[in-house]
């Protein structure tokens, strides 16, 4: 268990962490999301003992670690951008940190070798970090911070810097590897599918503050704000509520559409839009609507459904939510 209470850091007049209290139970994957410089890196490196806090305290398994190096903290650390030490092997790499332990070198082969096959780079030991690609070097960082034994995993957008397919193979990766080894791994993301993806657990930042921490069910489904609505998928506005395209129904008739939404008692109402265009992105279709206020929303619907409503551009459809109004449990002052 991590558990930061109360921490701030200023640069100056800015607070990059303000008054930020935050649990992370023992053996979860836990995510900080948030947009750009919404303090997601300043708190990790809070946690490493990188960043020295203005007030509050951080402590790691019951110890209270505010003041302790950030070597003596129990953590292992991975970047996005990974210094490896360019004259070593991989396996030299990843023995790095029980060498200076010194550590029995029968003992280090072992370990070297079990972590080689966990991050899928046996073979790979005698290699150069120079003749690895941008996938496997972050493996092998992660084989490197997890020699140790770490107490905490703790990651900064290590697959940032590669490319979608390989970010996305490695997050499975990730996955499988926290189900094998348990360690409590916190991990900085900006991407919120990556963080509804591999995490157990979500914390979102914003501003410096945490906006909402959950599973990533009950974040996506109930919000607590329009931010967090916002930073975990698409929306739209209709009728003056927030709403995710998928839950947006579309009918040709008015009168159909407004006897199905008396039944949900929905106060976003029917509103009447035309068709701008219908968008085919495989099995999903969006239809991009502009309604009579002038507000342009879109809506997403299977391709069945699209194809069972037939509706083409420049043809007037009638919108409500299906979702009924505490579907999103939208603080009263946001549902504007
Ligand atoms: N050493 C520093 N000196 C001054 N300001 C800093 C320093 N480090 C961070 N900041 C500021 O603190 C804020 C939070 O930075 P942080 O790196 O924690 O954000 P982040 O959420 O990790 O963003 P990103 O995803 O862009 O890395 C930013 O506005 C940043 O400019």
């Amino acid at each position: 268990m991590i558990t930061v209470t109360g921490a701030r850091k200023n640069y100056g007049d800015f607070a990059a962490l303000d008054d930020v209290t935050l649990d992370i139970p023992a053996g979860t994957l836990t995510a900080l999301l948030g947009p750009s410089g919404s303090g997601k890196s300043t708190l990790l490196r809070s946690i490493a003992g990188l960043e020295r806090l203005d007030a509050g305290s951080i402590v790691i398994g019951g110890r209270d670690v505010t003041g302790v190096a950030p070597q003596k903290r129990g953590i292992g650390f991975v970047f996005q951008h990974y210094a490896a030490f360019k004259h070593m092997t991989v396996r030299d790499n990843v023995a790095f940190g029980l060498s200076i332990r010194k550590r029995p070198k029968a003992e280090i082969a072992k370990k070297v070798d079990d972590l080689l096959e966990i991050v899928g780079l046996d073979g790979f030991q005698h290699r150069y970090p120079a003749q690895l690609s941008g996938g496997q070097r972050q493996r092998m960082a992660l084989a490197r911070a997890l020699a140790v034994d770490p107490e905490v995993l703790l990651l900064d957008e290590p697959f940032g810097a590669l490319d979608a397919k390989v970010r996305a193979d490695l997050r499975q990766w990730l996955r499988r590897l926290h189900d094998e080894v348990h360690v409590t791994t916190v991990l900085v993301t900006h991407d919120q599918e990556e963080a509804l993806d591999v995490a157990d657990r979500i914390a979102v930042l914003n501003k410096g503050r945490i906006e909402q921490v959950g599973d990533p069910v009950s974040l996506y489904d109930r919000p607590a704000n329009d931010f967090v609505m916002s930073f975990l998928g698409s929306v739209a506005r209709l009728g003056g509520q927030l709403v995710r395209p998928h839950d947006i129904t579309l009918e040709r008739s008015r009168d159909r559409a407004v006897a199905a939404d008396a039944a949900v008692g929905s106060p976003a109402g029917v509103v009447e839009a035309v068709v701008e265009r219908v968008v085919r992105l495989g099995f999903e279709v969006r239809i991009d609507l502009r309604a009579d206020s002038g507000q342009r929303f879109a809506a997403q619907v299977t391709r069945g459904q699209a194809d069972a409503l037939g509706l083409t551009e420049g043809e007037t459809v009638y919108a409500r939510a299906t979702q009924g109004p505490d579907a999103y449990e939208l603080e009263p002052a946001l549902a504007i």
